[in-house]
């Protein structure tokens, strides 16, 4: 894989969600115990392999063995934040891509704090919503990525918005926490997370909208998009994406 410094394009979407139904990246996600079968079956709809364990025995082996990493801390106790931990030394040394989702770090000053331990600790991408994101000011992350109505990611050089997406995926819990998980699928087959991440939330977003036509409301939106993601074609992201270069 060769780092490049292009923009993205609806063209990198399709391509990375090709090349991630290809080759089949394991990721590993540290997931909040809400969503964790949601964002294990979206992962495997896009191609992926996810693997789910939080034992403090076996997270060594398991992220030695994954393309990329998500952790979430959705929910968190004394434990995960030490198999956390442990996790984050593993993909450093490794060199492997890893993401952060400081889900509700704007609930509890504890876990501001450990978000904010772990973005000092290099993730290749932090992303949350917005209220989360307000109080990560400060990341040593290559890429920062808001999700909302419009998703806006920035890596210092380069800046984008994702238009893409519905009104439904605010309802179903765990949209985001899926998109941490895509992210990180597109992230093992691509090394310029602004090209993975803006093309991961194009496809998610392009498969929302799709399956918004099928959907009565978000309990039958939810299967409809697993759906849309794993049918999802190349002319249909070309018809849909809507990926805009913003300035930095
Ligand atoms: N009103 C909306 N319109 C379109 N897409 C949305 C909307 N709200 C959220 N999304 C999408 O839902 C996913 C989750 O985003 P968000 O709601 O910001 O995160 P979280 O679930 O972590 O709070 C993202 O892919 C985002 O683009
Ligand atoms: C409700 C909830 N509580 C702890 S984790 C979680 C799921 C959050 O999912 P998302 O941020 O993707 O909506
Ligand atoms: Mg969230």
């Amino acid at each position: 894989m060769t780092v490049s410094r292009s923009l993205p394009t609806s063209h990198h979407a399709a391509d990375l969600l090709a090349k991630v139904r290809a080759r089949r990246p394991r990721v590993h996600c540290l997931m909040n115990t809400v969503v964790q079968k949601f964002t294990a079956d979206g992962i495997t709809v896009v191609g992926g392999i996810p693997s789910m364990t939080s034992s403090r025995d076996e997270i060594a082996d398991f992220v030695a063995k994954a393309d990329a990493l998500t952790i979430n801390l959705g929910t968190l106790d004394a434990e995960r934040r030490a198999v956390i931990r442990i996790a984050v030394e593993i993909a450093n040394a490794a060199a492997k891509p890893w993401i952060v989702d400081p889900v509700h770090c704007d609930y509890s000053r504890g876990r501001l704090e450990f978000a904010r331990e772990l973005i000092a600790l290099g993730p290749t991408i932090v992303r949350g919503n917005a209220a989360e994101m307000a109080l990560i000011t400060d990341t040593r992350a290559s890429l920062r990525i808001q999700t909302g109505p419009v998703d806006l990611l920035s890596d210092g050089q380069r800046a984008v918005s994702i238009q893409n997406g519905h009104g439904w995926m605010a309802q179903v819990t765990g949209t985001g926490c899926l998109s941490g998980g895509v992210i990180a699928a597109f992230m093992a087959v691509e090394k310029d997370a602004l090209l993975a991440a803006a093309s991961a939330l194009a496809v998610t977003g392009c498969s929302a909208e799709m399956a918004a036509q099928e959907a009565k409301g978000p309990g039958s939106f939810e299967p409809a998009f697993l759906d849309a993601l794993a049918n999802i074609t190349t002319e249909n992201i070309r018809e849909r994406a809507r990926i805009s270069h913003e300035s930095c």
